[in-house]
């Protein structure tokens, strides 16, 4: 790989104050270490992508990587399918993020159809597409924000389209999200993460990444038009939803 990653210590030092997480400087050099320790089935989901692609997406179809960071989905799909296959548009809010997703991706697939846009999937004028990918970024935008962000993805999407959403989630109940939460911190220590670490780090989170149940997927989905939903993966309160484009 041609882009250095650290090791995430980010909240490895007690902080006066801590302030929200952004994806900025600090986030992006350690990014794929983070994101490797904290999101139980991260490898599993992105190494099904090109699988998916290869049974829903036309010949030549346009995908769409929505939040796309460091074009993690742009090679998973780069590694299952050849250059005429798809064409491929990354698109991501932080400058630092496309910068570093531009690099990748030029060094690690520079025969594929390989953009990376600087833009917020809010306001976007999206083109038509045959696969949309929302890996881990729904759950950034203000729950107020995420019906019309869905409702515009089900418009971009071509007839047999497909939108994969995946997402840190809640479980309805209670008892049961209590479990799942003390388990994915288990999952965190388990990758070296310490005390102050997973607690300064779900302070930062508060109020930024808001999760949803998985019924409220699924609602908001159907709500959008979407005739059909299935969550096809889940690793504690991590999963993974594919809706279907009639
Ligand atoms: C957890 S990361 C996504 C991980 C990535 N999809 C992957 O598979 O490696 C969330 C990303 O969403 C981006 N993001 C958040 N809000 C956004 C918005 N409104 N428009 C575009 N990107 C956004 C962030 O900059 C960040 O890079
Ligand atoms: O560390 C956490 O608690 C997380 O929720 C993991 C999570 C995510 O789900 O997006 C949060 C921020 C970083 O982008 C990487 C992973």
């Amino acid at each position: 790989m041609s882009d250095a990653s650290y090791r995430d210590a980010i909240f490895s030092t007690p902080l006066d104050r801590v302030a929200s997480f952004s994806f900025d400087e600090r986030v992006v050099a350690c990014f794929p270490d983070m994101i490797r320790r904290s999101v139980p089935g991260y490898g599993q989901i992105l190494a099904m992508l090109g699988l998916i692609a290869r049974r829903h997406l036309r010949h030549g179809g346009h995908v769409y990587d929505l939040g796309c960071s460091l074009g993690a989905g742009g090679l998973a799909l780069a590694g299952r399918l050849s250059p005429d296959a798809f064409r491929y548009t990354g698109v991501d809010l932080s400058p630092a993020m496309v910068a570093r997703a531009r690099q990748t991706l030029a060094d690690e697939c520079p025969e594929h159809a390989m953009t990376v846009l600087e833009g917020d999937i809010r306001i976007l004028d999206y083109r038509p597409s045959g696969m949309i990918m929302l890996n881990f970024t729904l759950q950034f935008l203000a729950p107020e924000e995420r019906d019309a962000v869905i409702a515009r993805l089900y418009d971009a999407l071509e007839p047999g389209g497909v939108l994969v959403l995946s997402e840190k989630i809640k479980a309805d109940d209670e008892q049961d999200n209590a479990w799942l939460v003390e388990r994915y911190h288990d999952f965190k220590r388990a990758n070296g993460y310490s005390e102050l670490e997973i607690s300064q780090k779900r302070n930062a989170l508060e109020n930024v990444l808001v999760p949803d149940t998985l019924t409220a997927h699924h609602t908001r989905l159907a709500r959008a038009g979407f005739p059909r939903s299935l969550t096809w993966f889940q690793h504690l309160n991590f999963a993974s939803l594919i809706a279907f484009k009639a």
